[in-house]
């Protein structure tokens, strides 16, 4: 357990530098005087910390414009007893990031990345078919290992702030020409060791995640489905986490609704979906921040 209390401690993906730490600041900053930065090597690292009580917060990227949910971050969930308390979506501008400010595109031979960003500029990498590709733990350790190395013939794939915390320039090519599609962005959600689900009584929570348990062979997700759509509750989105175990007869689904809590449509829904689920847990209900700077480019 940290013991400096006037600060608030928050975990994330990689070394400073990741998207990941990125959306954390901006999250901080928003919401809290002081923060102490936590950084962790993996995902399920970031749980670890959070459920131990060594940090206060921690934030996981849950879906990506481009590339969608992630899937290992949904897997994590069905797993923890943490409750999410927010989410924030952030722009991300990917950059393919050299040692060298005079090397070109025709000079790379290898580039560094977490496979999030090797996912969501697949298009672009399609161009370069020889090149190898190296997946990393996080971006920013991706763009580490290549600062470290220091050789023309390699790149890393991450953000124009990582490439300055450990040196690197990026290509002058707009982040628009190297991802998918142009308007990336990424949201994250932040997760918190609590029993409570309302800690912030004053703010709008317009949003419920939550993983129910059902039966595989029923037709039970389009009774949920239809629950949903009687009470005109918003859909986020739904994931089906199915069993590979050959025996086990229940799927958990992982959904999100924009819904308040109090309200009584959203009472008599989530009754109603109890009734028919093996269980209903309240992963969150939380409000949103989004940022959209994507007019520096336009
Ligand atoms: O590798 C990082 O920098 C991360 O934070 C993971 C990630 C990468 C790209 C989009 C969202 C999350």
């Amino acid at each position: 357990m940290i013991n400096d209390t006037s600060r608030i401690h928050i975990a994330f993906l990689g070394p400073k530098g990741s998207y990941s730490h990125i959306a954390a600041k901006k999250y901080a900053n928003y919401h809290f005087n002081k923060i102490t930065e936590y950084s962790c090597q993996n995902f399920s690292d970031i749980l670890h910390v959070v459920e131990n009580n060594q940090v206060d917060y921690g934030i996981l990227p849950i879906e990506n414009s481009n590339s969608g949910l992630i899937n290992e971050v949904c897997d994590l969930l069905l797993t923890t007893h943490l409750i999410l308390i927010g989410d924030i979506t952030i722009p991300i501008q990917h950059r393919i990031l050299v040692n060298n400010y005079n090397s070109s595109l025709k000079q790379i031979q290898t580039i560094y990345s977490h496979p999030q960003p090797i996912q969501q500029c697949s298009n672009f990498l399609k161009k370069f078919p020889h090149w190898k590709i190296i997946l990393c733990e996080s971006s920013s350790i991706a763009i580490k290992k290549v600062a470290y190395l220091n050789q023309p013939n390699i790149a890393a794939l991450g953000s124009t702030q990582g490439g300055i915390i450990y040196g690197l320039h990026p290509l002058l090519l707009s982040p628009y020409i190297i991802s998918n599609y142009p308007l990336n962005s990424t949201r994250f959600i932040i997760l918190k060791n609590e029993n409570l689900l309302f800690t912030n009584t004053t703010a709008i929570l317009e949003k419920i995640m939550l993983i129910i348990s059902i039966d595989t062979k029923l037709n039970k997700l389009y009774s949920i489905l239809k629950i949903l759509q009687f009470y005109k509750i918003k859909i986020n989105f739904l994931r089906l986490c199915c069993s590979l175990l050959p025996n086990n007869t229940t799927n958990s689904i992982i959904l999100e609704i924009t819904a308040h809590f109090h309200h009584t449509y959203t009472q008599q829904a989530l009754i109603k979906i109890y009734n028919i689920a093996y269980s209903l847990k309240i992963l969150g209900c939380y409000s949103t921040i989004a940022y959209q700077p994507y007019q520096q480019y336009t």
